[in-house]
């Protein structure tokens, strides 16, 4: 460990010892992780042993008062897809939780400052987490980099024919969770491929979601549809319940709640909603976490009946190695930025001289002058293309060095579509 991670314990929390946990500790460490999420202390003995084939040493951290687990923080390997297909290696983080009576005592700042001084000692690139609010983050140079939207679709006023998606040679069928197993993980990796935002989906993404661990009682197995093209090619794959609802006059209305939809192409894609719209009683279609810019109320013919439910910030960025990060990913145009990357937790800042064009980019440390001067969690933001240097420079969180500089930026670091991290983690 680098001595990154040494930062002075007040004396609230200098008796705490923030530590990785051994296996025999890891019951007492998922407790702890029940109760921080408010689900209640009692892990159920079953889910313990569900979980125990994802711990790691060295990755599972806590804070323990004598024998007592009060905060929790798990790390682990992840790729995450760059703008242009390339994947990236991230430390992806979860789990963290701080008992209710030792909050705002600086323990998930010392969890956080060792975690990522680790990730940078390992070579990771990013790390990455989804933020249970918004204000926890940043401190720690996150950024908010993707975002994610609930639609829920009025079947009734969609437009779609009530008969189905026209398949021209291609199918449809309702395939068991083995099947989904046998076939998933290939086609995801084509999608996260295109995808710039996705992550990876360990073999442990397709047991949980598919019953073959079950670490939720509640848990129950969802239909799951799976598209193949005319040749057989397997282009989509969707898993959803539908909640048998009925209204008073016995008349059906139920909703489609769907888990996970995903395809490779637009003709799977645009299939597999409709499929969804056509189902006989299915009323409502509600979507899974998608990107802001999805297809689908544009596959309707009335797009007003596919509706926002929920849009929120979704993935977190926080850059640990700005020069990997930048030569990671393409870009559209060509030209030449120079960023002072600020740093407060010195892992990442700097001067950097970025030289990109369609062809391939190189990023370099440089005494140039700076066109923009801004946090290391802007550049997170930034970094998968969704954000507008110009609207951040508005803000008053990128400031720019020279006029024009944030149109220039904006012009290489932008994309056609909107990044997407199609998981939860
Ligand atoms: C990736 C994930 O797992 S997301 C899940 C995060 N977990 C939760 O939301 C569960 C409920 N909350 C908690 O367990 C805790 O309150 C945590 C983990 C959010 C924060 O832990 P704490 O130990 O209290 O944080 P810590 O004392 O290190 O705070 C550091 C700073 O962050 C601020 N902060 C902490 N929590 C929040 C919050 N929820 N919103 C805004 N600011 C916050 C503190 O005020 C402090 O600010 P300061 O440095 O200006 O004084």
């Amino acid at each position: 460990m680098s001595d990154r991670a040494d930062i002075a314990l007040t004396a609230a929390t200098a008796d705490i010892d923030v530590r990785a946990i051994t296996e025999a500790e890891y019951p007492e460490w998922l407790r702890a992780v029940r109760a921080g999420f408010l689900k209640g202390p009692v892990v159920p003995a079953a889910d313990v042993e569900a979980r125990r084939a994802q711990f790691e040493p060295g990755r599972f951290i806590g804070a323990f008062e004598g024998d007592r687990c009060v905060a929790t923080f798990r790390s682990f390997a992840q790729e995450v897809t760059a703008v242009g297909g390339g994947f990236v290696a991230a430390d992806a983080i979860s789990a963290v939780t701080v008992a209710a009576t030792h909050r705002r005592r600086g323990l998930l700042t010392r969890m956080m400052t060792r975690d990522l001084a680790a990730a940078k000692d390992r070579g990771d690139v990013v790390a990455t987490l989804i933020a249970a609010e918004y204000g926890i983050y940043g401190r720690y140079g996150f950024g908010p980099a993707t975002s994610g939207t609930v639609w829920t679709v009025d079947v009734t006023r969609a437009g779609l024919d009530p008969r189905g998606p026209a398949l021209d040679g291609a199918r449809i069928d309702l395939v068991d969770p083995d099947v989904v197993r046998k076939l998933g993980p290939e086609l995801h990796d084509r999608v996260r491929r295109a995808t710039p935002g996705a992550i990876s989906r360990g073999d442990w993404w397709w047991q949980l979601h598919t019953g073959a661990v079950r670490t939720d009682p509640a848990w129950t197995e969802p239909f799951y549809a799976l598209y193949r093209a005319a040749d057989g090619t397997v282009e989509g794959l969707v898993a959803y319940d539908v909640d048998d609802k009925w209204a008073d006059t016995m008349q059906p209305s139920n909703t489609a709640n769907v888990r996970s939809l995903i395809a490779s192409t637009p003709a799977a894609e645009r299939a597999l909603w409709h499929y969804l719209c056509s189902i006989d009683w299915v009323m409502r279609v509600k979507s899974d976490w998608r990107a802001p810019d999805d297809l689908l109320p544009h596959l309707l013919p009335n797009p007003p009946a596919a509706g926002v439910a929920m849009h929120a910030d979704w993935m977190w960025v926080r850059i640990l190695d700005v020069v990997r990060a930048l030569e990671a990913r393409t870009y559209e145009g060509e030209g030449e930025l120079v960023l002072e990357v600020v740093d407060g937790s010195g892992l990442a800042g700097g001067r950097y001289l970025l030289e990109a064009a369609p062809d391939g980019a190189s990023c370099t440390a440089t005494t140039r002058s700076a066109d923009l001067t801004l946090d290391v969690g802007e550049l997170g933001r930034l970094w998968l293309g969704d954000e507008s240097v110009v609207r951040l420079v508005q803000l008053g969180r990128v400031r720019e060095e020279r006029a024009g500089a944030g149109r220039g930026a904006d012009a290489l670091l932008r994309t056609s579509r909107r990044p997407w991290c199609l998981d939860m983690f």
